[in-house]
């Protein structure tokens, strides 16, 4: 199987390299422009004779022969999405046309890596994939949101009137070894802040909740989605739900509890709780996380400590 990944320099990208390198009739290839990601997550793999690494920016085409795509690329921090988010918005649409165009001339599956934001700031809790979602389309989060509405729109129409093959994840806040450390999302800064000893950045009011996804876990559910039967969109994530204050709390029982836990101010539209109706992953793909977040966070710990340069306790 010849499996193309785009964004798969990226910190869930790398991670599903390493899972389909596994498999040794597996050639994989990366197509990447690096905003977000970097060689350095891939580093184990450049040079092997089943490893391709393609600088490239899914705004523009690309043509390789594939039999499966994983279409991961666009940023995926509110920070980097939002930096420039006419660009996001691209990545989005026109990226998203570009793949389906590529899998319809070489006759590939492609799977979308959608997301959690789709349901906006969501009325139904917990999220089933049936909710429509609440999504302010002029906010400065709808180049992300309305970007990957349309994306998913794009797979779906691709599907009825050109007969891809489709898979549509909707991931769940999703966190593990290698996130960048400026990332600015919630998990890898609290960790690296816990590991420098610098306060906690709990964003007002702090009672908002997310549900977080260890990576391997959520690694597992893609492959499963990708190479079954469902077209989805299936929800993917874990259904432990905490307030943003009761990460950092756990934070700092686990890493460092020396540190303060600081309130600074939240950003627009932020949404105000999240956690996935797993039901239709457990049922088609009988696929559920098995790690918790008390379980996951110190499996962060030691790549942090390397990568900034802190020894340990
Ligand atoms: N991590 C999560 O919690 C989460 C949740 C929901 C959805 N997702 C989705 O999963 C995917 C991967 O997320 P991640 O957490 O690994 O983020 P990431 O930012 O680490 O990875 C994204 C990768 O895409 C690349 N990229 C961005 N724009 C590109 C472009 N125009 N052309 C080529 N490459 C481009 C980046 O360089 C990076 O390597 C994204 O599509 C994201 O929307 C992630
Ligand atoms: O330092 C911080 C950063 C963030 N936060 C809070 O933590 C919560 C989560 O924020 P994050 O930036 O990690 O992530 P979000 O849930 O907003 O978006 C995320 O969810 C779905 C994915 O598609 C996106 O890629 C991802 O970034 C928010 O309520 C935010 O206000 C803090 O309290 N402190």
């Amino acid at each position: 199987m010849r499996i193309l990944i785009t964004g798969g320099a990226g910190f869930i990208g790398s991670h599903l390299v390493d899972r389909l390198m596994e498999n040794e009739k597996n050639e994989v290839i990366v197509a990447d422009n690096y905003f977000t990601g970097s060689k350095d997550n891939l580093k184990k793999w450049i040079g092997h004779s089943r490893f391709e690494l393609i600088r490239h920016d899914v705004t523009q085409p690309l043509l390789v022969e594939v039999d499966q795509i994983y279409h991961l690329a666009c940023p995926a921090s509110p920070i980097f999405y939002k930096y420039n988010p006419v660009k996001t918005i691209k990545t989005n649409v026109i990226g998203t046309m570009n793949l389906l165009g590529l899998a319809k001339r070489v006759g590939a599956r492609i799977l979308l890596t959608s997301t959690s934001e789709v349901y906006g700031d969501p009325l139904e809790h917990p999220q089933p994939e049936s909710y429509w979602g609440n999504v302010n389309p002029i906010g400065v989060r709808s180049c992300y949101d309305e970007g990957k509405r349309v994306a998913e729109t794009l797979m779906f129409d691709y599907h009825r009137q050109h007969g891809i093959e489709i898979r549509v994840a909707r991931i769940f806040n999703t966190y593990g070894p290698r996130m960048n450390i400026d990332d600015g999302r919630v998990v890898s800064n609290f960790i690296a802040q816990a590991v420098r000893g610098e306060p906690l950045t709990v964003q007002s009011p702090g009672t908002q909740t997310r549900s977080f996804c260890y990576v391997s876990d959520l690694v597992e559910g893609l492959i499963r989605l990708m190479n079954g039967p469902h077209i989805g969109p299936i929800n993917l994530g874990n259904p432990g739900e905490f307030t943003m204050l009761e990460l950092a709390e756990t934070v700092k029982e686990l890493i460092n509890t020396n540190v303060e836990i600081k309130m600074v101010e939240n950003t627009p539209d932020d949404p105000r709780q999240r956690k996935p109706d797993n039901s239709k992953a457990k049922e088609l793909l009988e696929w559920e996380p098995k790690v918790t977040l008390r379980e996951g966070l110190p499996l962060m710990e030691e790549d942090f400590r390397l990568r900034l340069g802190v020894d340990n306790k």
